[in-house]
């Protein structure tokens, strides 16, 4: 069997993670531009000052993907280079360059799909408050009206958030990220609100503009499972799955917070200054959200932690989502399995993992569409003779679009599937080490683009549209 006609096959990056050009035709600063030179933070001081130069190099990049047939190419826009203080005056440049790579693409035949923040805050609104202030949702809003009206003749599927959960979980509980705050419980709350309302608010704008696009968010998908069938142990899973997966995609999808974590937030004092315009809008716009952007790397395993959740001192290296490590409140702690196979990362490879999640979305959630808007091996690529033989990614792949294609055969609205990433880029937290690219660069040489077995591996899967998986 085939994928089915409309089933879009593409691969995806991020604007801080490729561009460069971190200063150039009118960007402003961003909160990763300034962030990322504190020591310590970065593996090995690695910034996106250059990052693989992709500002000046988009037209190679992307004649490459259209090479392996790439059907629809994912990428970010950095707010900045629109915006340089965040809610001034436009950059026209900023704009030029966007433009310009919405046309390369269309040259192509390639489908654009647009994220609109991947976690590069402009400078100013950081200093502000970041998701913590009220101004950043306003500026979020003005942002997403301005990108709609500029590309949006030519963009019909936008994200408006990558990640939420991550930038918001490792800037203000583990300090890992920008603003770099650790364990304050209640800002990371309301940061999380407010990037829920600015996204309701970008869909409400968008649906008014009657571009007949869609719209969405993407979320980590984080299936969290018990170690065991031990009662303390399944409500571990339970509260892992309510405050991982339900906090963020409730208030999406069904337009209101999942009840046990509102209960537990507010015998806690977390519980973010939202008020009732803010929860009636989200309530209001839940049923114009078009789709869910997945990003599936691994699955959970949970157990209840009964050692006393003292202060945890944070660092880059407890911040790679390797398991082992308590929940931001104690109560639980993720375990590595002696059954299951990991990524050098300490990353779990569990594409059951993904099937048995999909199921419980679309139980929580009915018939909601969805895309995988993220999916890869980050990996040490092995280079055989100059040739990188990358088999390992092509496994991982393979076995997971093989469950992608299942669970459409099971009912689930799967739309498409998103590699991370298009190309080897800047990982925030591990340099150039951790690769996830189809496409090899290679530092050692100006940055030289080299196809890797992946590419023509990923290249033939596209044109048969995945019959032999
Ligand atoms: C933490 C990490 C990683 O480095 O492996 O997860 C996978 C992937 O997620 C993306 O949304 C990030 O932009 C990208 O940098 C990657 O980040």
């Amino acid at each position: 069997m085939k994928f089915p006609h409309d089933f879009l096959f593409g691969a995806a990056t991020a604007a801080y993670q490729i561009e460069g050009a971190w200063d150039e035709d009118g960007k402003g600063p961003t909160n990763w531009d300034v962030f990322s030179k504190l020591p310590g933070k970065t593996y090995e001081g690695t910034n996106g000052d250059i990052a693989i130069d992709h500002y000046h190099r988009y037209k190679e990049d992307i004649r490459l993907m259209a090479e392996m047939g790439l059907e629809s190419y994912r990428f970010s826009v950095s707010w900045a280079r629109i915006l340089p203080t965040g809610d001034g005056e436009v950059n026209q440049k900023g704009l030029d360059f966007y433009n310009d790579v919405i046309n390369e693409c269309l040259h192509y035949g390639i489908v654009p799909f647009v994220t609109l923040y991947h976690w590069d805050l402009p400078l100013t609104l950081e200093q502000d408050g970041g998701w913590t202030a009220k101004r950043t949702v306003e500026a979020f809003v003005k942002y997403a009206e301005i990108c709609f009206r500029a590309f949006g003749d030519r963009v019909k599927h936008w994200i408006t958030f990558n990640e939420t959960v991550m930038f918001c979980g490792l800037g203000y509980l583990k300090g890992a990220h920008p603003p770099g705050i650790s364990n304050d419980k209640k800002k990371y709350f309301q940061a999380t609100h407010h990037v829920f309302y600015a996204h309701a608010r970008a869909v409400e704008v968008y649906k008014s503009l009657k571009q007949y696009g869609e719209i969405g968010i993407t979320h980590v998908f984080l299936p969290a499972f018990s170690t065991d069938d031990q009662p303390e142990n399944v409500s571990a899973a339970r509260h892992a799955n309510e405050y991982e997966t339900f906090w963020y995609y409730d208030p999406i999808l069904k337009g209101e917070y999942p009840a046990y974590v509102v209960e537990q937030l507010k015998d806690n004092g977390w519980t973010p200054d939202w008020t009732v315009e803010e929860l009636d809008t989200l309530r209001g716009n839940a049923a114009g959200n078009d789709f869910i952007g997945l990003n599936y790397y691994q699955p959970i395993r949970v157990e209840r932690n009964r050692e006393a959740a003292a202060f945890t001192e944070h660092t880059r290296e407890t911040s790679t989502l390797a398991p082992g490590h308590a929940s931001f409140d104690g109560f639980y702690r993720t375990v590595k399995m002696e059954d299951k196979t990991y990524t050098k990362w300490g990353w779990e490879i569990s594409p059951q993992g993904f099937l048995d999640g999909l199921h419980m979305l679309k139980q929580r959630y009915g018939d909601i569409k969805m895309y995988v808007t993220e999916n890869g091996l980050g990996d040490e690529d092995p280079i055989i003779e100059g040739e990188i033989v990358d088999v390992p990614r092509v496994k991982y792949i393979e076995e997971h679009l093989k469950v992608v294609k299942q669970a459409i055969r099971e009912g689930i609205h799967l739309k498409g599937y998103y590699a991370w990433s298009a190309i080897d880029l800047l990982s925030w937290l591990n340099g150039f080490k951790k690769q996830y690219g189809f496409i090899y660069v290679d530092h050692e040489n100006q940055l030289s683009r080299k196809k890797k077995l992946s590419f023509h591996w990923y290249k033939r899967i596209i044109e048969t549209r995945g019959e032999e998986l």
